[in-house]
């Protein structure tokens, strides 16, 4: 008998694995199994097969991992050197550095070269730095590079459906289906609900005046301009008011803040959908969490159904969209809506009630975040640039007294130092810092002998081609005279991509654009902004988001004109 007894076990009754036979004690398997195991054998067996099965599993995982990351030098590619298991991304999956900070560091450490190979764990992607070959890629070539090589599952994810993730043939015909909804005559139709907005937050901005007492107060216009945004493009994309501005919970702003929190799980989830289709595959991941897809599809179910029970028609998208579910198609401007106007069968196939949820999530996603953030940097760099402010200033209010005070689209584009301010503040802060495209086929890179697997992913470092010396001068020092007609005459092109460019360039550029500057007109019409004490010079960026978004907003003087 062992020296230990049976009593002394705990959670031991009929057999102590300390009493044990002595004969059995130099039996190691024995040993481990038993002596130590509080359980029982058969579990600790198993515990300890699992363990292995795991150990396995990772070792195999990791001989895959670095046998992928050696996919370009294989092909004789230049490559920056990448570390098990996250590749050149782990300063970004681990939350330390933004997406597009890792990529201008792998720019400026490989300018010289036209193009370079990284790896997103085990995917390869290939960064194109020179500008010649990023036109053929968008531009001349663009039949064979037209996806984004972004996960799509519309079955079972119907948001994932949307006009910025598809590829092939559905992007084509939703494309050509979508284009007369963004034409300039039918911002104009949509202009006025713009403007509905933009007074309320004229309004916002005197009131708090008045309310701070002493012609001024403090604000964080990057929420002022979220919420602005918000109401924006709910109005136009789904002809609801959100009414944000007056009440910052409004459920609309909610959800903005839900998609674009900057967490964990919303910067995992951009992540794997731009460059991890095959985990999200895998393991069943939505592009967008499933309360966001519920409330959108929600949402437009109900919008479409009071609209048709009552015969509501209104200027906005979303009368578009029904147009585009009951005809299969909108009409250009100035033409009647009939499908003998020149309409393919295939683009008057019908959209659905999910496909339609699908597009206005896009809207909501492509245009709010995206306009808010171009609105909040260009008022930062006009409180540290007085002035450019001064000029835009003086331009609003000569625009403004000759429309007698009423802005309205012409105004708003009749503004030449207005349109140079916002092209310098999207340089500085392009809201998509980086664009991808895919090779549809296996073929050669445009200019070059090298040849591209089919699915080989392509990723274009916007922010920092906006940023290189050899394009920009000074390229740290807010210029917008870098935007008069001569001076872009000299610069190449594709180093300036806000709005990426070719056939899948942005869709709602001309929307956005008006919207930056009618925000810009509303907020400096009634007052001048200027820098507080606590707000850093420069915008530390949130790690965790893909569009720029600065730590701790922006916060700013606005004090009465
Ligand atoms: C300042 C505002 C905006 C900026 C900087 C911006 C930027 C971009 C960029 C860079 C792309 C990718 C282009 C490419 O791959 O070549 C894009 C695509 C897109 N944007 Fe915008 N965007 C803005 C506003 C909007 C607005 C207001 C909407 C709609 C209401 C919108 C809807 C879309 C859609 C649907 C796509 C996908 C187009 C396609 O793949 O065919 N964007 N945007």
């Amino acid at each position: 008998m062992s020296a230990v007894s049976a009593a002394n076990c705990p959670g031991a009754k009929k057999v102590c694995y300390r009493d044990t036979p002595v004969k059995r004690k130099h039996d190691l398997t024995f040993k481990i199994f038993y002596y130590f195991s509080p359980f029982g054998g058969a579990a600790m067996l198993a515990l300890v097969l699992a363990a292995v099965a795991l150990a396995l599993c990772a070792a195999l995982l990791f001989a895959y991992l670095a046998f992928s990351m050696t996919y370009w030098r294989r092909r004789g590619v230049p490559n920056a050197p990448a570390a098990l298991p996250w590749g050149n991304f782990a300063d970004s999956i681990l939350g330390r550095k933004t997406q597009f900070q890792v990529i201008n560091d792998i720019y400026w450490r490989y300018r010289g070269e036209r193009y370079i190979g990284t790896y997103f764990t085990a995917t390869p992607l290939l960064h194109i730095h020179d500008p010649e070959i990023i036109r053929q890629v968008f531009i001349k070539e663009f039949q064979d590079f037209h996806g984004r090589g972004m996960h799509s599952d519309p079955e079972r994810d119907p948001l994932s459906g949307n006009l910025f993730i598809l590829a092939g043939q559905p992007w084509r015909n939703m494309r050509v289906k979508l284009r007369p909804t963004f034409t300039s005559g039918k911002i104009k139709y949509m202009f006025h609900t713009i403007s509905e907005c933009a007074a309320h937050l004229r309004e916002h901005v005197l009131a708090s005046i008045k309310a701070g007492g002493g012609g001024e107060y403090v604000e964080d216009v990057r929420e002022l301009a979220a919420r602005f945004s918000t109401d924006v493009i709910t109005s136009v994309a789904f002809g609801v008011e959100s009414n944000s501005m007056k009440n910052p919970d409004s459920e609309f702003r909610r959800i903005g803040q839900r998609i674009f929190e900057p967490c964990l799980e919303n910067s995992f989830r951009a992540l794997l959908s731009f460059f991890g289709g095959n985990i999200m595959r895998i393991f069943g991941i939505h592009n967008s969490p499933r309360d966001v897809s519920a409330f959108f599809i929600k949402v437009v179910g109900e919008i479409v159904a009071h609209r048709e029970l009552h015969g509501v028609e209104r200027a906005d998208m979303m009368q578009l969209l029904i147009q585009l579910k009951n005809q299969g198609f909108v009409a250009p401007d100035g033409e009647q809506a009939d499908k003998s106007n020149g309409h393919s069968e295939e683009s008057i196939t019908k959209v659905t009630e999910k496909e339609m949820a699908a597009h206005v999530f896009v809207f909501f996603l492509a245009g709010f975040e995206t306009t808010s953030t171009t609105i909040s940097f260009a008022l930062f760099e006009l409180a540290k640039n007085p002035e450019a402010q001064e000029k835009l200033l003086e331009e609003i209010d000569a625009v403004l007294k000759k429309s007698k005070g009423e802005v309205t689209y012409d105004t708003i584009m009749n503004m030449p130092y207005m349109e140079m301010v916002v092209q310098e503040t999207m340089r500085m802060y392009p809201p998509v810092p980086f664009l991808t495209r895919q090779a549809m086929v296996r073929r050669q890179l445009p200019l070059t002998d090298l040849t591209l697997d089919k699915g080989t992913r392509l990723l274009i470092p916007v922010s920092a081609l906006h940023y290189d010396p050899r394009y920009w001068d000074k390229p740290d020092r807010y210029d917008p005279s870098r935007f008069t007609e001569e001076a872009k005459q000299t610069r190449p092109a594709m180093v300036y991509l806000p709005f990426g460019d070719g056939p899948r360039i942005c869709i709602g550029m001309r929307m956005g654009l008006v919207q930056v500057k009618t925000a810009l007109v509303s907020i400096l019409s009634r007052a001048r902004v200027s820098m507080v004490p606590g707000t850093p010079t420069e915008a530390e960026m949130n790690p965790r988001t893909v569009i720029p978004t600065p730590m701790d907003g922006i916060r700013l003087r606005l004090s009465a004109r």
